[in-house]
């Protein structure tokens, strides 16, 4: 199942720097192990804000949720989620 999923950091302006370089840090070795994975598949930068589109492969909605949840920085984003499937006018057949 994918899931088009947009995060928003939001770090409070007073955290202390040596824990947010390590939850940047955190965060970034965990969604490499998912990319690597094939779970998430495509990440991008939103330009010019603290923020990311996400498209994420698995198995179910709990998969998703429980994925979201262990990230380090979630308890700092905002987060939202949009189901996809097929579209009828797609020339992609393997984008499933
Ligand atoms: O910087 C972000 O948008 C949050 C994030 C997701 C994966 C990562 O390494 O940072």
């Amino acid at each position: 199942m994918l899931f088009h999923v947009k995060m928003t950091v939001k770090l409070p302006v007073d955290m202390d720097p040596g824990k947010a370089f390590k939850l940047k840090a955190d965060e970034k070795e965990l969604a490499q192990r998912l990319m690597r994975e094939g779970k998430w598949r495509h990440l991008w930068r939103i330009a010019g804000q603290y923020a990311n589109y996400s498209v994420f492969d698995v198995a179910s909605v709990q998969e998703l949720h429980d994925t979201l949840m262990q990230l380090p920085l979630f308890p700092y984003m905002e987060i939202e989620v949009d189901p996809l499937c097929r579209h009828p006018s797609s020339i992609r057949e393997n984008d499933s």
